[in-house]
């Protein structure tokens, strides 16, 4: 009996023993790919690579990227390991202009694996890549002409009047409040109503479905758990069968979309909005096909790319993730950009009063209201929101994959087909190369002057190139139309919550405060 406890357990042991080693080997493997393929590297740990801090959920990625990023000091790039992945950082502006532009047609995806089956909500325009990428794009991007943002901004202009009339009661008691909750729920509503033409009565009603699910989406897409899981290996999320949205996320937009489609097709009913244009694609019928201008360098590719791109419409299912990753970006974004303008605006007194009689000024000039051309018109509001978004960029990170090989300008390096490129911008935002004294929150940074005086590729809070972000006119215009409203009617005060640096969310690759942003409101003297 006992020895066939004693070989039982030095099995076990060995088998332990044995995967141990195994998976050593496994995480360890890439280890010295940089050594091979010429590049200045730091060195990993086994299974974390450089990024525990990422992995452990001890910091967001935008710091450690920039703690990775101050390593590399004097380097255009250096290599690093995200868990197992080799991953070249980027550091050198002009080599990041080649891989956003120049270089477009080497570098473009991101790397993500959307899964049309297994994730259906996963399928959308930021994970895709190739044909399908190009095409939706092209079908989405008349959404956010001038035009359809005039349209939009009745919208945005209603839901900021309500966001104002929900603020009052708080506001006659000072109260403190977090602002990032409420805003989230102000954004949702004015997507949803811009994108699809739906009521989703964020701010008003707590116990709203559509808000449920619009949250849900919210905190499902960009987790860092499911990148991890991806740089280990990309086969783990298919084989655990591990999903970014629930099955009863997936359901509801499923019904919410279908039921909007069947309503629009019955009715006849036509609005110049997302949904239509959404439709239209479907339909294979074009709106207007307008896209930015492509870089010389990727021309040749376009075109033979093109070629090959038959106008098949797309599915209800691929549908609903553009619909989907409306909503979230449209509802996550703004408001977070408003939350941290808030925060900076309530530690300067003075730059919030110098705001709020900018404001006026033109609001007065302008017969007491304003308008789209107004709101975009205002040079300090414009300064406010494009500093903030350097201190603090939403995507702190992008990434690229390289698609072909490719030799690095001006080095002998060539990277392999499948390397992972990575431009960490939040550390270049806060290089004092670029901007001196990086923490100081100072608008002027923005003026004509400043902005021509500094190097190009190193503000870069949409990304460039084809793959700019494609919401930001629309995700600007929430922000102003919002924030313009709220400076209007009330004050906001730091409290004892208030942080002058906020810390920031580890669980997402989006730079969001962690514990939401606690501020004073008053009503306006
Ligand atoms: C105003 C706040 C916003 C910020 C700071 C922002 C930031 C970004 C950045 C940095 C990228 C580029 C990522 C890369 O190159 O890998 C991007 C891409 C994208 N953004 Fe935004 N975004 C904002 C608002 C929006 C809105 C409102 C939408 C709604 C449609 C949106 C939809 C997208 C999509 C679909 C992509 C992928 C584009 C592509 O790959 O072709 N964004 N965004």
């Amino acid at each position: 009996m006992e020895a066939l406890f004693q070989s039982t357990v030095t099995a076990l042991l060995g088998f332990i023993g044995a995967t141990v080693l195994l998976l050593y080997w496994y995480s360890t493997s890439t280890f010295d790919y940089w050594k091979k393929t010429g590049v200045k590297s730091l060195k990993p740990l086994p299974l974390f690579g450089n990024i525990q801090h990422f992995i452990l959920h001890k910091r967001s990625p935008a710091e450690v990227f920039q703690e990775l990023y101050n390593k590399f000091e004097g380097e255009r790039y250096g290599g690093i390991h995200q868990a197992r992945t080799p991953v070249l950082l980027i550091r050198d502006p002009e080599l990041i202009k080649h891989i956003l532009v120049k270089d477009f047609c080497y570098f473009p995806g991101k790397g993500n694996h959307p899964d049309l089956k297994g994730d259906p909500l996963s399928y959308h325009l930021f994970n895709l890549e190739g044909e399908q990428w190009k095409y939706i794009r092209t079908k989405l991007t008349p959404a956010f002409t001038p035009g359809k943002l005039k349209i939009v901004y009745q919208h945005i202009d209603h839901y900021s009047e309500k966001l104002i009339e929900h603020l009052q009661k708080y506001a006659k008691n000072n109260e403190i409040l977090d602002m990032y909750d409420i805003l989230v729920n102000f954004t949702m509503d004015a997507t949803s109503s811009c994108a699809f033409g739906v009521e989703a009565n964020a701010m008003d009603d707590k116990d709203s479905e559509f808000k449920k699910m619009g949250r849900s989406i919210i905190h499902a897409n960009g987790s860092t758990f499911i990148d991890i899981l991806e740089s280990i290996s990309p086969n783990l999320l298919k084989i655990f069968r591990i999903r970014t949205f629930s099955r009863d996320v997936t359901s509801f937009f499923k019904m919410v979309i279908k039921k909007i489609m069947e309503y629009r097709d019955q009715s006849h009913v036509i609005k110049k909005d997302v949904m239509n244009l959404l439709m239209l694609a479907r339909n294979k019928t074009t709106e207007e096909d307008s896209n930015k201008e492509e870089p010389q360098a990727c021309k040749q590719m376009s075109n033979e790319t093109s070629s090959n791109i038959r106008d098949e419409g797309f599915d209800d299912v691929v549908l609903t993730a553009q619909a989907a990753m409306f909503l979230r970006a449209g509802s996550e974004k703004a408001s977070t950009i408003m939350s941290f303008c808030l925060n900076e605006l309530a530690l300067q007194p003075e730059l919030q009063s110098e705001l709020r009689a900018e404001i006026e000024a033109a609001k007065e000039e302008h017969g007491g209201k304003l308008t789209y051309e107004i709101v975009l018109g205002l040079k300090l509001l414009d300064r406010v929101v494009s500093e903030s978004l350097r201190k603090y960029p939403l995507e702190a990170n992008i990434f690229r994959v390289c698609g072909k090989p490719y030799k690095i300008p001006g080095s002998s390096v060539q990277l392999q087909e499948g390397t992972k490129v990575l431009i960490p911008v939040y550390a270049i935002h806060h290089d004092p190369k670029y901007y001196p004294d990086p923490e100081k929150f100072d608008p002027n940074r923005f003026t004509d002057i400043s902005k021509s005086s500094r190097q190009q590729f190193t503000y870069l809070p949409f990304g460039e190139g084809p793959r700019i972000c494609i919401g930001f006119r629309y995700g600007m215009l929430q922000v102003k139309v919002g924030l313009a409203a709220l400076l209007l009617h009330y004050e906001f005060r730091a409290c004892p919550m208030t942080k002058a640096r906020p810390e920031f969310n580890t669980c997402s690759w989006i730079t969001s405060p962690a514990n939401g942003m606690w501020l004073k409101i008053h009503l306006r003297k």
